[in-house]
């Protein structure tokens, strides 16, 4: 399923936060959002899902504004997977994974067969099969982020939309992971912090800064020394990995060094 956006503005009580985002993304790809905390990220990525209404601009999934669609017509098609969901229940892990189906069923029907066979695949595919019956209150922060990712493959979407999900997890977990995100067949945004991790596992990378694209392409194009001292405000050095791959090593913050009355240069609008 293609993802796209056009002139996508957004203002937090009259703030603007993304200011007209362009993006394209194609069937099966998988793009990492990268940017600054306060960058947009979350911001585009609900607006991406249906959860936030955008002041202009259009959304679309395979050319279909997701404004026609209804929160149903999004559920089948896209999951999200929030940063940090706080979730309080007495449910068990294969009952939170198993909302994940609400879309697919009648209001008063329970879980079928079918329900539980894709909620069991999904535990699987994050190694949680073990936890399925235990309550959802005794996991720890990285078993909750892995089932949150196990209820969003259990909604079979055509498209993950995924807001810093390596939040928690342990290294071998991040890696297993990316390697999930990106062999899913699926189209993927997925928010991250560790740019080495996105530029290892993702097809593309959009740099976003102040609520605009500044950067979208290859992980070796973005990911320059320039773009780190510009967007991140750090020195760092940029190493390819035994695949060819940007590595980036840090020196350490880049000091600002101009006046904090200053004014900020203006924004271009549009797509880069
Ligand atoms: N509901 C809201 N009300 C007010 N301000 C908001 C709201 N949502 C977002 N913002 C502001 O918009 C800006 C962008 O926030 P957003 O969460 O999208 O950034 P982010 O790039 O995801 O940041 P982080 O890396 O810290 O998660 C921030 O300055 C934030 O304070």
């Amino acid at each position: 399923m293609r993802i796209t956006a056009e002139g996508l503005s957004w203002s937090a009580s009259g703030t603007p936060v993304l200011r007209g985002v362009g993006l394209d993304i194609a069937p099966g790809e998988t793009v990492g959002l990268i940017g600054p905390n306060g960058s947009g990220k979350s911001s585009l990525l609900r607006c991406l899902a249906g959860l936030r209404v955008p002041d202009a601009g259009t959304v679309r999934y395979d050319g279909v504004p997701v404004a026609d669609l209804g929160a149903r017509g999004i559920a089948r098609r896209v999951a999200f997977v929030a940063q940090d969901s706080a979730l309080d229940t007495d449910l068990s892990v294969a009952d939170v994974v198993g909302l994940g189906r609400t879309p697919f069923r009648d209001r008063w029907r329970g879980p079928d067969a079918h329900d539980r066979a894709v909620v069991a695949a999904a535990l699987d595919r994050v190694g949680l099969t073990g936890l399925a019956g235990r309550p959802w209150k005794g996991l720890s922060g990285g078993e909750r982020q892995r089932a949150h990712i196990a209820r969003a493959f259990a909604q079979q979407p055509y498209g993950l939309l995924l807001d810093e999900p390596t939040n928690h997890l342990d290294v071998k977990h991040q890696l297993e992971l990316m390697e999930l995100l990106a062999g899913a067949d699926r189209t993927v945004l997925v928010a991250l912090h560790d740019l080495t991790l996105a530029a290892r596992h993702c097809d593309r990378l959009l740099l976003l800064h102040d609520g605009l694209p500044v950067a979208c392409g290859a992980p070796s194009d973005v990911l320059t020394r320039e773009n780190l001292a510009r967007v991140f405000e750090v020195d760092a050095e940029l190493s390819a990995d035994a695949l060819g791959r940007p590595a980036v090593t840090y020196r350490g913050p880049l000091h600002d060094t101009a006046p904090r009355s200053a004014p900020r240069p203006a924004h271009r609008q549009g797509t880069p």
